[in-house]
């Protein structure tokens, strides 16, 4: 049994995409995941998130779960085309209305609001106007946006974090293609992660200048265990280039004020195009930084690769049915690699969780067993990189509910709670039991 420190804070999220639904509804504008979700083939099922978990109507109902499971914590993404339809110029009050209800019912259950400002549901309008993120102007558009949410929130939400998984929706949406916007194309992608970290950078001074004393910001990066299928010299550099490509090229900005030299040489001129004073932007001082883990990926060096060099299955150990491979160890790994290397003042980890082909019992439980496995052994690997002085302050389980899983649509299951998509019904399974005992005696058993 292990015990947590005394503040230590516990919590799980959703993102507005994945669980909101109301697609259409009180002129939220069109997004680029639902032009991409419109196009078949792009989801399986051909899915999409036009109801989803329909949380926009169910908010109160959700918020009840939260206060049950006893979370301090709750992690949730505005939906920028809520707020501006068009990503630019009018607002739209009934946006803002719904995140008033949200934010209010939360600050009433006596849960703190972390709240993420682009979570990958660009308005379609900048993808249409501007090219998206592969146009430097969309980072200026996002700080027009991050102005009327924090001039808005400011007084009632004192954590923010200005965009979650950045290399995910630049790399899978620009480069490999199975996210939104569904380009192809290696030297947009990497001209994408300049805009996002721009924007990022640009969001930084406008969260503050619109919060009070207690407001805080942050970015939310994601992480995963990286290992060479050999210790050959060209496997051992393939990984090395993956570590940069996926971590170092959003740390080093960030952290150190300049993207790491050894991924720019290997760029040659694929390398993005930036400006002066971009680099002081990006690398503005942060209160915390946001991490996520999930699973390792073991890199094989591939003679024809450039970007993306391919990863191996690793047999005769535990996967789940993303086929992501459980190595509790990883996320220790990673804090504390971030504590060591980057000296973060603060940690969050806000995403960790799994999914498994959850099933409702007749008498409406869900046993979850794996789900409780994998959580209690990363905690306990979260518990020996606090105990050997990293500093994280809290830990949220991905996910609250089961939700839309973007190109995977809803056959993954991540929530410690059970939807029912026809009815909607939601069903606390035994993970979310079990957390909530976590969070009522801050320990692991
Ligand atoms: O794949 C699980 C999660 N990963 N991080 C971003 C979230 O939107 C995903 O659901």
């Amino acid at each position: 049994m292990v015990q947590f420190p005394e503040q230590f804070r516990w919590g799980t999220g959703t993102y507005s995409y994945q669980v909101e639904g109301a697609a259409h509804e009180d002129g939220r504008g069109e997004s680029i995941w639902d032009r991409f979700c419109a196009t078949p083939g792009t989801i399986v099922n051909n899915e999409s998130g036009l109801v989803a978990c329909d949380h926009y109507h169910r908010y109160a109902e959700d918020i009840a779960l939260l206060k049950q499971l006893g979370v301090q914590m709750y992690h949730f993404s505005i939906a920028w085309p809520r707020i501006m339809p068009t990503g630019r110029g009018p607002v739209n009050q009934l946006g803002l209305d719904f995140y008033d209800r949200l934010v209010d019912a939360l600050l009433e259950a006596g849960i703190e609001p972390f709240a993420t400002l682009y979570h990958w549901d660009l308005p379609q309008a900048l993808q249409d106007e501007l090219g998206g993120w592969a146009n430097r102007e969309t980072a200026y558009a996002f700080a027009e946006y991050v102005d009327v949410v924090t001039k808005h929130f400011g007084s009632r939400i004192h954590n923010w974090l200005t965009l979650n998984e950045p290399a995910v929706t630049a790399f899978e949406g620009h480069e490999i293609g199975i996210h939104a916007p569904g380009a192809r194309d290696v030297r947009l992608a990497w001209q994408t992660t300049h805009h996002f970290l721009l924007a990022h950078g640009l969001a930084v001074p406008i969260i503050r200048a619109n919060g009070d004393e207690k407001t805080r910001v942050g970015i939310t990066l994601n992480f995963t265990q990286l290992d060479p299928v050999s210790d050959t010299p060209e496997d051992v550099a393939a990984t090395r280039f993956m570590d940069g490509k996926m971590h170092r090229w959003f740390l080093d900005p960030i952290f150190r004020g300049a993207y790491p030299a050894d991924v720019v040489k290997h760029l040659g001129d694929y390398v993005p195009k930036t400006e002066t004073g971009d680099a002081e932007i990006i690398a503005r001082p942060l209160d915390f930084l946001g991490a996520n883990y999930y699973t390792r990926s073991v890199i094989k060096h591939d003679p024809t690769a450039f970007s993306e060099y391919p990863s191996v299955d690793v047999e005769g150990v535990e996967h789940t049915e993303m086929d992501w491979e459980v190595y509790p160890r990883g996320i220790y790994n990673m804090l504390t690699r971030l504590h060591r290397e980057y000296a973060v003042p603060r940690i969050y980890l806000v995403e960790n969780g799994a999914a498994f082909a959850d099933a409702v019992n007749p008498d409406d439980t869900v046993d979850d067993p794996r789900r409780i496995a994998y959580l209690r052994e990363h905690l306990l690997q979260v518990h020996t990189a606090i105990a050997e002085g990293v500093p994280l302050a809290g830990y949220s389980v991905w996910a609250l509910l089961d939700n839309f899983e973007w190109s995977e649509g809803y056959r993954m299951r991540f929530g410690i709670v059970y939807v029912d998509y026809p009815t909607q019904k939601r069903i606390m399974k035994a993970s979310g039991h079990w957390y909530q005992k976590v969070i009522a005696s801050n320990t692991v058993h």
